[in-house]
């Protein structure tokens, strides 16, 4: 039987499930997962109340309030630099609160999060297939032992992410699309009922990227949330029904039709949404 140690806290970082919970009900009450259910259908999978968010005392977005229907994509969207990652953080756990309040449905709890892959340590010598195997850590037990059930996830998480023949080679030796496929393989271990995604797809070509959004898209058939750092528009206006825009310290949603279809308003010279979107979405 083969024996997996406990990764260190550096690997677990876009693996980890802060809380233990149920998973999540998605559109229409549906459940998803593979887990055991049972909460009540709640509408929304996220609230914020006048939230703010930040570093060390210095508030990055603040007072924010909103509802994450559960089984929503959202597309999380502003410039550079506006705190889109510090609010990803902070919903993950990452970073604590400066003020307000986060309530997550309790299915809703079990989080898989992803940060920018920037952020990955490449050099600590695993496989593919341990890099991935991560992903069903809290599914091993005390003993850290892979039953047959694991091993058969493992290998469909890795078939699903086209990985399957790089399974033995080092994390080290693949390329960037290539790691961004073995962290997706590892978020489908997870199982978890919501995804916060920063940036999945940067740097990535585009087959990659259409195969980790159909990902997404399943994720979503199966009423998983998902919230996506994104900067593509053309991606935000197909794909995700929602937008949170971070812009200016302030975060708000909006349904992407409602941004994509306001017009400037030249009568009156003020900016709008849309005129913002743009903007952002350049930057
Ligand atoms: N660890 C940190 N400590 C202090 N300030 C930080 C830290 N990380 C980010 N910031 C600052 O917080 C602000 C928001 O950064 P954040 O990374 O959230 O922006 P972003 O919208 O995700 O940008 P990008 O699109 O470039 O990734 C920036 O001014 C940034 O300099």
């Amino acid at each position: 039987m083969h024996a997996f140690a406990r990764p260190p806290l550096s690997f677990l970082a876009d693996s980890r499930c802060r809380r233990s919970a149920r998973h999540c009900r998605g559109r229409g009450g549906r459940a998803v997962g593979s887990h055991g259910l049972g909460a009540a259908v709640s509408a929304a999978a996220l609230t914020l109340t006048g939230v703010s968010a930040g570093y060390g005392g210095q508030t990055t977005v603040s007072d924010v309030s909103l509802a994450v229907p559960a089984g929503a994509r959202v597309a999380v969207i502003g410039a550079n630099g506006a705190g889109k990652s510090t609010l990803l953080r902070t919903i993950a756990g990452e970073l604590p609160l400066m003020a307000g309040q986060m309530r997550r449905c309790e299915t809703c709890a079990r989080m898989g999060y992803l940060p920018q892959a920037a952020t990955v340590d490449r050099r600590f010598p695993i496989s593919v297939y341990e890099f991935v195997a991560m992903g069903a850590w809290q599914r091993m037990g005390v003993f850290r032992r892979m039953s047959p059930a694991v091993r058969q996830s493992i290998a469909n998480a890795l078939e699903r992410t086209g990985l399957s023949a790089l399974s033995r080679r080092p994390i080290s030796e693949l390329s960037g699309g290539q790691l961004q496929r073995a962290r997706f393989a590892r978020l489908i271990l997870q199982d978890a009922a919501m995804l916060l995604l920063d940036e999945p797809f940067a740097g990535v070509d585009r087959p990659t990227r259409e195969a980790l959004m159909t990902l997404v898209d399943s994720w979503h058939a199966e009423g998983r949330t998902t919230l996506v750092v994104l900067h593509d528009v053309e991606l935000v206006r197909q794909r995700f029904e929602l937008c949170l825009t971070v812009d200016d310290g302030h975060a708000q949603l909006t349904p992407t039709v409602e941004l994509l279809t306001l017009r400037p308003t030249p009568a009156d010279g003020k900016s709008t949404r849309h005129d913002f979107l743009r903007n952002a979405l350049r930057a």
